[in-house]
């Protein structure tokens, strides 16, 4: 204990700017590489992984336990292997993310494509969504957002159709031939029908009926899974509206939710200054002080 602390001690007496700027320029990288796989299924791996290495990383530095180090020492470069290996996937569309990067300001701040546009696409397709939860008729909307979708838009029947509830209606009108399957929507227009979607493996077995989903539901959690894009879900044997984005899946919400949660997803994110966010980060600060000291 006595060393741990006299380690503790040196490492303070050694700490200069340099190890500031040093610390930072990690942090910075951590932190835009975690934004760049934010909405994947890696990143919840990721952060664990940075976190464990981490604490590994400092037991390894202040503690003399060689067999602990031996192991630690085996089991970081295994750990970078393995990542890569099974998360492949994800980590090229970070690196696809990172490559339609055309600013410093897009490196911190996620860029919104046609965030213009999408507000009549919002509007349209909020009608629509509750037209059909009131007719009970099944739809599943995925809405591109950064991710390209052309994997997917090949899936089904593609075309170029302005978003309006009318033509939302009648694809999802029972037994016509493009019902079955997922709408998208990319760059502002209706760019395909009937689409397969990758299904979801999360609660399949769950018997709870507020929690099982069916494939409907699953195909629109899963392709959350897979990209930034944000699914919208019209159950046609309840006729709830759901809301699918970044791996996670928002149940029985109504249109108003609906149109809330959309505009503030394809919002456009507005530049704060340095002064404001330094300001809000002390009040936040002060505000958890001041909560803690009443509890
Ligand atoms: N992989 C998929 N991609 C796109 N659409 C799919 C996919 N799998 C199923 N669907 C759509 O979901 C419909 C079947 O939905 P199912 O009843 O199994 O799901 P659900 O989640 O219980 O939805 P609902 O509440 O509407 O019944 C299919 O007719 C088809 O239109």
């Amino acid at each position: 204990m006595q060393q741990l602390i006299s380690e503790i001690l040196f490492l303070g007496q050694r700490f200069n700017k340099k190890s500031i700027i040093d610390i930072l320029l990690v942090a910075c990288i951590i932190y835009v590489f975690l934004r760049f796989v934010r909405g994947t299924q890696a990143n919840t791996l990721i952060r664990g992984t940075i976190i464990i290495m981490v604490v590994l990383g400092l037991l390894f530095v202040l503690t003399d336990l060689p067999a602990f180090s031996w192991l630690i020492g085996s089991l970081v470069p295994i750990l970078l292997i393995v990542v890569p290996v099974v998360f492949s996937p994800e980590i090229r569309r970070a690196f696809e993310r990172m490559g339609r990067v055309q600013s410093l300001h897009d490196l911190f701040f996620a860029p919104v494509p046609y965030a213009e546009e999408m507000n009549s696409v919002i509007k349209s397709v909020v009608v629509a969504c509750s037209r059909l939860a009131e007719r009970n008729h099944g739809a599943l909307i995925v809405m591109q957002r950064s991710d390209d979708l052309q994997k997917y838009i090949q899936t089904g029947v593609e075309m170029d159709a302005i978003v309006s509830p009318e033509t939302l209606l009648q694809i999802f009108y029972p037994n016509t031939p493009l019902h079955d399957g997922a709408v998208i929507i990319s760059k502002g227009r209706i760019t395909a029908a009937a689409c397969v979607m990758p299904l979801s493996s999360r609660n399949v077995l769950d018997k709870s009926p507020e929690r099982h989903m069916g494939l409907r539901h699953r195909a629109a959690l899963g392709i959350s899974e897979t990209n930034d894009s944000v699914t919208v879900v019209v159950s046609e044997e309840s006729g709830s509206i759901s809301v699918a984005y970044e791996g996670k899946i928002k149940r029985g919400i109504s249109a108003d939710q609906l149109c809330i949660l959309l505009t503030d997803l394809y919002s456009i994110p507005q530049p704060v200054s340095f002064q404001k966010r330094l300001k809000d980060f002390f009040v936040y600060i002060w505000e958890k002080i001041v909560k803690a000291n009443k509890e």
